[in-house]
This record gives structure tokens, C-alpha cells and sequence, in this order.
């Protein structure tokens, strides 16, 4: 049987009487799209950056492809995780272009005589993305929403095992983020890649995903595909005074639409 692509067992982080995050489990299957959503603060990048293994749990272990993570040396983890990290929009301040900011998602992007791989790896990757009519422009000169299409290639660009999004539709209108959602689906679908993504809307997510684990502190709730999250639970992590709103038939539990009070 193969291993999970991801097992998180346990995880803590912050002392036990006040942690950051608490007592998190998760299993991602090949394939396997899961969404996380929370408030502002809940740690859900943190979460993701141990997964990535750029930070350590205090409590806990992580699993990658049946290998505990700490196995993992930088190039391996490299290879295995694509990571788009929270949109902070800095710009190179030399002009580079479009091309070789996605070559620095390969692990030989320091390998000049690969060229003719990476440049076909690289076409593909800005092409899932539609930017591939972009690749000799100056990244700096593109809109915030195309920047974050090139991102998203550089990211995709070494086929990963596993990826890790946090907040990928930041800057992306509506249609894209659509777009972006279902070729995320198809990755998972036909190349068995697994997703973790932490978006806001549920409501923009929740007809793509496989699973949408509620997350604020600890899991609150794993909901699977169809499956209504409680009002209680939206309640626990967002506060009493929350209004929330039923969505689409099909579609993941409810919608939170804010407070009105507020
Ligand atoms: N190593 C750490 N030790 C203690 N606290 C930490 C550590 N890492 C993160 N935190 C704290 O955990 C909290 C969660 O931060 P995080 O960035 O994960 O939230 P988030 O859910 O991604 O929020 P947002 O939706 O605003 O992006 C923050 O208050 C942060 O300061």
C-alpha cells in the first residue's frame, strides 16, 4: 500500500497551556485537495511552513511519503514541495524575466547545461497558468494578478509531490481564481499531486476540494466534500456575532458573510 503523501500526527506548537497550534492531525492521499480555512491569526501559515519543513514542532511528527520529515535534507524537500507562501508582492529591484523567475522553482536552475529541459519545464509551467505569452517580459512590469500567475508557475514548475498554497487567489479576479481553483483539481486528478491551500472563501473553494479542515488554534472540524460544517463550529473560531449564510446546493457547509453589527 503507499504511504500518504503527508501524515501530520499530533503537532504542537507553543507551550501546552497556551499553544499557537494544538494537538493538529491530517492525512493527504495522493491526489487529495484539501482547503484550509480560519481568522486572521489562527495559524494557518505556521502550520503550512512546518509541513514545509522550514520550522519545527514542538510536540508531534510529520510524515512525507511514509518518511518522517526530518529525513528530508533542503534539496529533498525542495524536490517533493512546491510552496507559494502568502502574497507580500516584493519586486526584484533588477529587471528579470518572467522565465527566470519560474526557473528558480527548479532544483537545477543553477545547471546550465539543462537548459533545454528547464526551458520546457518552464514553458509548460507558465503555460497551465496562461503567462506563457509573457515569458521574456519584465516581471516587474506585470500587473499584481499576473505576478501572482508567475508565482504560481515557479511553484508548480518542478512538478511537486506535494504543494503548499497560502492564499493563492490573492490579487486574482474572480474568473482566475475560478480558473485557478479548477486546474488544481485536474493536477490533483490526473498527476496525483496533493494540495494543501489556505483560502478565506469557502464558498469560492468549497465545490474543488476534496476536505476543508476548519482550523483556529486546533482542527475544529474536517469536513469531506458535501458535507455541512456545523453553525457552532463557524461560531467557535470566528465568535458568537458572526452571520452566516447558506450557499449553493453541493457546495461545503455555510458561508460566512461577516458581522453585521460590526
Ligand atoms: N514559532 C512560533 N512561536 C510562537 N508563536 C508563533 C510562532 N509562529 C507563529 N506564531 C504565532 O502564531 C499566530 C498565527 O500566525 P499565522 O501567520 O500562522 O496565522 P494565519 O492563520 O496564517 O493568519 P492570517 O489569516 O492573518 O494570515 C501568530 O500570532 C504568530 O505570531
Amino acid at each position: 500500500m503507499t504511504a500518504p503523501v503527508v501524515q501530520i500526527n499530533h503537532l504542537r506548537l507553543g507551550p501546552p497551556d497556551h499553544p499557537v497550534l494544538d494537538d493538529i492531525c491530517l492525512t493527504l492521499e495522493a491526489g487529495h485537495f484539501l482547503g484550509i480555512v480560519g481568522p486572521n491569526g489562527a495559524g494557518k501559515s505556521t502550520l503550512l511552513n512546518m509541513v514545509a519543513g522550514l520550522s519545527r514542532p514542538d510536540a508531534g511528527h510529520i510524515d512525507l511519503m511514509g518518511q518522517c520529515l526530518r529525513r528530508f535534507n533542503h534539496l529533498q524537500l525542495l524536490r517533493e514541495i512546491g510552496f507559494l507562501h502568502q502574497l507580500h508582492d516584493h519586486q526584484p529591484s533588477m529587471p528579470m524575466r518572467v522565465r527566470d523567475v519560474v526557473a528558480m522553482g527548479l532544483p537545477a536552475y543553477n545547471r546550465p547545461w539543462q537548459r533545454s529541459v528547464r526551458s520546457a519545464a518552464i514553458g509548460e509551467a507558465l503555460a497551465l497558468l496562461d503567462m506563457e505569452a509573457h515569458a521574456d517580459a519584465d516581471f516587474r512590469h506585470l500587473s499584481g494578478g499576473q505576478r501572482q500567475r508567475v508565482r504560481l508557475a515557479r511553484a508548480l514548475v518542478r512538478k511537486p509531490r506535494l504543494l503548499l498554497l497560502d492564499e493563492p487567489s490573492a490579487a486574482l479576479d474572480s474568473v482566475r481564481q475560478e480558473k485557478l481553483f479548477k486546474l488544481l483539481r485536474r493536477l490533483c486528478d490526473e498527476t496525483g499531486m496533493a494540495v494543501i491551500m489556505v483560502e478565506h472563501d469557502i464558498a469560492a473553494i468549497s465545490s474543488h476540494v476534496d476536505s476543508v479542515a476548519c482550523l483556529n488554534g486546533k482542527i475544529h472540524y474536517h469536513a469531506m466534500r458535501g458535507e455541512n460544517i456545523p453553525d457552532e463550529i463557524w461560531r467557535a473560531m470566528y465568535g458568537d456575532r458572526i452571520h452566516i449564510v447558506s450557499h449553493d446546493a453541493g457546495c461545503i457547509g455555510c458561508g460566512v458573510a461577516g458581522d453585521q453589527d460590526a
